[in-house]
């Protein structure tokens, strides 16, 4: 009897319990300024919804159905928007925009020129770095890009006729042109045909990355857990930057920085040349500031355009129609293949414009803060600091603008019915992002993508390799697309 009032008395308390939780939640609903934005029921009430999408990789084509069902803006977290119109794109990331990137960037790699968010440490740092992205500087580098692709064309030579993972080969060719460009050295592997242990270590620098974002205290705390396993994959992010450092002290060791232009000597003359007038030489100019900004430029540029050309060339295996294209656009270009000819070719540029739409290397939500003033975004009263972005994924697939969206056609590119409407879609591609904030890389990917191409499809035919190809490529999303297989298996024939 005694044990009967004891369960009855519990029950009670937890009905209590989850009564009192229900009328919180509801008094805080009623308050909550957010709670008109459609979105799924689990979102609004915890953050938790969203960092399991993003540990599993389904971030952005979640948040693109989340808008395909439910419109323009989502709410993806309590304090999370997703918007998808280009009046969010103008709002959010546009000129003289207040929304500066949002926290969870000082989580992704090095202070550097990609991670600061600071307006004012940010416009010193831009002044130092974009003049190693001026046309003139990406210019000087045609020539080393064109030994790269010689020199991947050679590992590919020695791989024709059979099944071969190109995605750790195009992921060597970009490490290669960003290494030579901005480290002062390639790191090495299309020459020793191996993957360098620095791309190797990369892989896991995006889950540990990954992780230091989502936990930033917990995984401050377990860096020092007495587990090796586990303090190795959190300090992945360090030891990526090891290399730069290691690359950084060979370059004092063997290049005299005088009379050259790379960055390095660039940021090594402005201090020699502060150290004459100060004792205060800024972190950024420091040994350490100095090889976090290389850092930052090597991880930026090298899987964001080697998963690209894997995407690329993957899609030209699914439509051998547009290789045929490219070769007839190529067969009167001379072999040289001088960027400011392939530069200009239509049916390339359709090709390469189509694969940063369809498969944006930075598919994801670029996060950005709401100022304390609050704001107004397409319409919607935002509240300060909520966290709102805008995702290539979905923008670049509405299909009022590319008709078939979800179609790789580079068709799309060459329907243009004039200037109008050729800027209409230019205002849809946010691949590079948009703004203040956009890739300083995009020359020089677009440099290293059309270079490749041309080289790699007047040699080899390409056609699928495996049968879990297509499996393989689906896609995920860990910042930077990456296929969901960790591979890319494909076969190149040469042509006849
Ligand atoms: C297909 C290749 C690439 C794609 C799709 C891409 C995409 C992007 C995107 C979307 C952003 C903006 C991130 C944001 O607003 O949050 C960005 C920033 C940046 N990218 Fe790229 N990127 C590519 C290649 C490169 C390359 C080769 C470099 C050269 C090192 C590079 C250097 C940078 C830098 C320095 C930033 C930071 C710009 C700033 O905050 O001012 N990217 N990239």
């Amino acid at each position: 009897m005694d044990k009967l009032v004891a369960v009855s008395r519990l029950q009670g308390l937890a009905a209590v319990v989850v009564l009192c939780l229900a009328l919180l939640y509801l008094a805080r609903g009623l308050k909550d300024p957010l709670r008109s934005i459609p979105g799924p029921f689990w979102a609004k009430l915890s953050g938790a919804w969203i960092i399991l999408l993003d540990l599993s990789g389904n971030r952005s084509t979640t948040i693109h159905d989340l808008h395909l069902r439910h419109g323009p803006v989502v709410r993806i977290a309590p304090n999370q928007l997703s918007f998808s119109s280009t009046r969010a794109l103008k709002d959010i990331y546009g000129a003289n925009s207040k929304y500066t990137k949002a926290e969870i960037y000082e989580s992704l790699g090095q202070k550097g020129i990609f991670t600061t968010r600071d307006r004012d440490e940010y416009r010193v740092a831009k002044k130092r770095v974009v003049p190693s992205f001026s046309q003139a500087s990406i210019a000087q580098m045609e020539d080393m890009i064109h030994g790269h692709v010689a020199n991947l064309v050679k590992c590919l030579d020695k791989r024709l006729n059979i099944p071969l993972d190109v995605l750790p080969w195009f992921r060597i060719f970009a490490l290669s042109v960003v290494g030579d460009g901005f480290a002062g050295k390639s790191f090495g592997g299309l020459e020793t045909e191996k993957t360098p242990q620095l791309l190797l270590d990369l892989d896991a620098v995006f889950p540990s990355l990954w992780v230091w974002w989502m936990f930033p205290t917990t995984s401050k705390i377990l860096q020092y857990a007495p587990v090796k396993a586990i303090r190795d994959f959190l300090r992945a992010g360090d030891d990526f930057n090891q290399y730069c450092g290691n690359a950084f002290y060979e370059y004092l060791l063997h290049v005299d920085p005088a009379g050259r232009h790379d960055l390095i000597a660039k940021m090594l003359n402005e201090r020699d040349e502060l150290k004459g007038k100060t004792s205060d030489i800024p972190r950024a100019l420091t040994d350490k500031g100095i090889i976090d900004e290389v850092t930052n430029l090597v991880f930026a540029g090298t899987d964001s355009t080697g998963n690209t050309l894997s995407y690329l060339f993957y899609e030209l295996s699914n439509q051998p129609k547009w290789q045929l294209r490219l070769r007839e656009e190529l067969k009167d270009v001379p072999t040289s293949h001088r960027y400011n000819v392939v530069a200009e070719l239509p049916i390339l540029e359709a090709v390469v414009q189509e694969i940063l739409r369809l498969r944006p290397a930075a598919p994801a939500s670029l996060q950005r803060i709401t100022p304390d003033t609050g704001g107004v975004i397409d319409g919607v009263v935002v509240p300060p600091k909520t966290i709102v972005s805008c995702q290539a994924l979905t923008i670049q697939r509405n299909p009022l603008i590319f008709p078939d969206p979800d179609t790789f056609n580079p068709q799309h590119w060459l329907d243009v019915d004039g200037p109008e409407q050729l800027e209409t879609m230019r205002n849809h591609i946010t691949v590079f992002g948009k703004g203040a904030r956009a890739c300083l890389g995009r020359s020089l990917a677009t440099m290293e993508i059309k270079l490749a191409t041309a080289a790699l499809i007047t040699r080899y035919n390409v056609e699928i390799g495996g049968v879990t190809t297509h499996n393989d490529m689906e896609m995920a999303c860990h910042f930077v697309l990456v296929p969901k297989g960790k591979q890319c298996i494909l076969k190149f024939t040469p042509v006849l």
